[in-house]
């Protein structure tokens, strides 16, 4: 090959493919490399005196614009690409481009663009994230990395990590084993800590483990980003899990919250149980759903009367999310009651693929599925469950949609004044009915939230908006209050304390509307509110590290909270 480029001073044009060449970066972000660096570009809302200061004259074109026209601009190009697809791949592109005005759209416009950079959109992102792939977001950490994890965390260009969300990409949403593409998970769950919740993206660490993928069609994909092999199990698996944990503690210390997310049910229950004692960890799937179901069915008690434990449950579904739920929502009711948690659990019956979850069956269960295996013969079918055990609430969390069918919710109607219906499973697609469908099928009488977000639905002249019950309402709020108060467990009471605050966020006029979860709109203030009351449990159970106690703990959690105005640069 012929020569480089002009004043090819280090040879990176002119060296040929064979020859090695070193990767030279500058140190001190100024001129072409500010506007470069996420965390600093502010496009055109560079100041003259900026311009001046940072060797910016030349590279922007003369105009200045506010972050407020920035967000203007960038707003209107967004709502002209008609596939969510393609407004997730702009949003990224943002992110990657300018952090601050990322945020500050996530932020002010949350309603909307929340199904973008999360669900249901991030679930067609991560099948085709091979395909749509541009540059690294987050940190993988593969079979490959072996015996040297806690270098591969060193590579990570922040040190003061306070929230880690790692998954290994085996149940990813409904949609199942995405392996590697699975990091458009932690990377969406995280830009929501620092949307919903105010932690500092610099704080934030996505992580993917990859042991491989069972999936077929990403083992056949070109296009596939991940190790192309079936999924290391077992010995192998647990022994690179337990390498990373290690690392994470000797690199980040005692206080970094590690949120497992979308691990397959059979490790991560294991995982949860193995580490819950030694490391501050939280399993979004089975504590987060369940906490914001429990706020969920807290406040639907005012529009249906009763309490918890006068209700009887009946899940389709017997996983993390299931059993998550049903086990928050037992302990809540032995709380109140001042039962044994083992006599309260007989009002909540599951289902699982194989029917409902009965004596008969025990043997046979996995662990997590044996304390709701209840006296009962075999039923195989949702209907014949509806009509035997006469449910008031019917929550899904199988990840198959359309499995609420006409006649399940026609017999939840008949069988209940306001039956409440909890459609929990993600995408869309996999929701086991739609608003619109829980709704006209009960006369407009359910009381219905869903995982992921459905518009509101006109009946009989009526507009009845349907809830979101999906735990990006806690997990924000719940990982900042671990955070302010240096938390270093998580306990159920602290799971209880984040459900109690959620449900006191809803207001009368939330209810008029039939809300029983307040909109998204107002996130951040009820995060704090979460947060503020996660930190006091955590305070009170002797967990926090963070002392003395700040006296008010709603004001320190909103002073703590990142925002993402653009800061003046010296
Ligand atoms: N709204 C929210 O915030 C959240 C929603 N979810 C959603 O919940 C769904 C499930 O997640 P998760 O619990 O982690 O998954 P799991 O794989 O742990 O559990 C799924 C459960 O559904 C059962 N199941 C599957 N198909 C059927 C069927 N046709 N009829 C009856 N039961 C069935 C499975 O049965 P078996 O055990 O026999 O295989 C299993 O018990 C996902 O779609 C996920 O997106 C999850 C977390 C939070
Ligand atoms: C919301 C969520 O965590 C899930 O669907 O897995
Ligand atoms: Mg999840």
């Amino acid at each position: 090959m012929e020569g480089g480029g002009v004043g090819d001073a280090y040879g990176e044009d002119r060296a040929t493919e064979e020859q090695l060449i070193t990767p030279w970066a500058f140190s001190v972000a100024s001129g072409y490399t500010l506007l470069r660096d996420p965390r600093h570009n502010k496009g055109l809302a560079f100041s003259e005196a900026e311009r001046d200061a940072h060797y910016l004259r030349g590279l922007l074109p003369p105009a200045l614009a506010s972050q407020e026209l920035q967000e203007k601009k960038l707003m209107h190009n967004l709502r002209q690409y008609e596939r969510p697809l393609h407004r997730y791949i702009a949003m990224m592109d943002l992110q990657e481009r300018n952090e601050r005005l990322f945020y500050k759209l996530l932020i002010d416009n949350v309603e909307e663009l929340l199904p973008v950079v999360y669900t249901p959109t991030v679930g067609e992102a991560c099948q085709k994230y091979g395909s749509i792939y541009r540059r690294p977001q987050g940190l993988y950490i593969s079979l490959k990395d072996k015996g040297k994890i806690l270098e591969v965390l060193k590579n990570w260009p922040e040190r003061s990590i306070q929230v880690i969300v790692v998954t290994d990409g085996e149940r990813i949403l409904g949609l199942g084993d995405l392996g590697c593409q699975g990091m458009g998970i932690p990377v969406g769950k995280l830009s929501l800590y620092t949307a919903l919740g105010g932690v500092r993206p610099s704080a934030c660490l996505p992580i993917t483990i990859d042991v491989g993928t069972n999936n077929e069609a990403l083992l056949n994909d070109d296009f596939y980003i991940g190790l192309r092999q079936r999924r290391a199990t077992g010995e192998e698996y647990h022994e690179l899990v337990e390498e990373f944990m290690a690392a994470v503690k000797q690199n980040y210390g005692e206080k970094v919250l590690t949120q497992f997310e979308d691990f397959a049910n059979h490790n991560a229950f294991d995982l949860l149980e193995k580490y819950r004692e030694s490391h501050l960890v939280f399993n979004d799937d089975i504590q987060g759903t369940a906490s914001v179901v429990l706020a969920g069915l807290l406040a639907a008690l005012k529009v249906v009367g009763g309490t918890l434990a006068d209700h009887t449950y009946l899940f389709l579904g017997a996983g993390e999310a299931g059993t998550g739920i049903a086990e928050l929502i037992a302990l809540e009711m032995s709380k109140h009651t001042g039962s044994p948690i083992e006599e309260c659990r007989p009002k909540i019956w599951l289902m699982d693929s194989r029917g409902l979850i009965v004596a008969s069956r025990k043997e046979s269960l996995q662990a997590f599925k044996k304390p709701w295996a209840h006296e009962h013969g075999a039923v195989e079918t949702l209907l014949e469950a509806v009509r035997s055990l006469k449910p008031t609430v019917l929550i899904g969390t199988s990840g198959k949609g359309g499995t609420f069918t006409k006649d399940v919710v026609e017999a939840m109607a008949s069988q209940n004044e306001r039956p409440v219906v909890f459609a929990l499973s993600n995408p869309t697609s996999h929701s086991e009915c739609t608003a619109e469908q829980a709704y006209t099928w009960t006369e407009g009488r359910a009381v219905f939230a869903s995982g992921s977000p459905f518009p509101a639905v006109e009946l009989d002249g009526r507009a009845l908006v349907p809830g979101q019950s999906n735990n990006a309402y806690i997990f924000p709020g719940f990982g900042l209050g671990v955070v302010i108060s240096g938390a270093i467990r998580v306990r159920d009471d602290m799971l209880l304390a984040a459900s109690e605050a959620l449900a006191e966020q809803v207001t009368e006029a939330h209810y008029a509307k039939g809300l029983i979860f307040p909109p998204f709109t107002n996130i951040r203030a009820i995060s704090a509110r979460i947060a503020a009351k996660v930190a006091a449990k955590a305070y009170e159970l002797g967990l926090a590290s963070r002392l003395p106690r700040p006296d008010d703990l709603v004001k320190y959690a909103e002073s703590c909270m990142y925002t993402p105005t653009y800061r003046s640069y010296r």
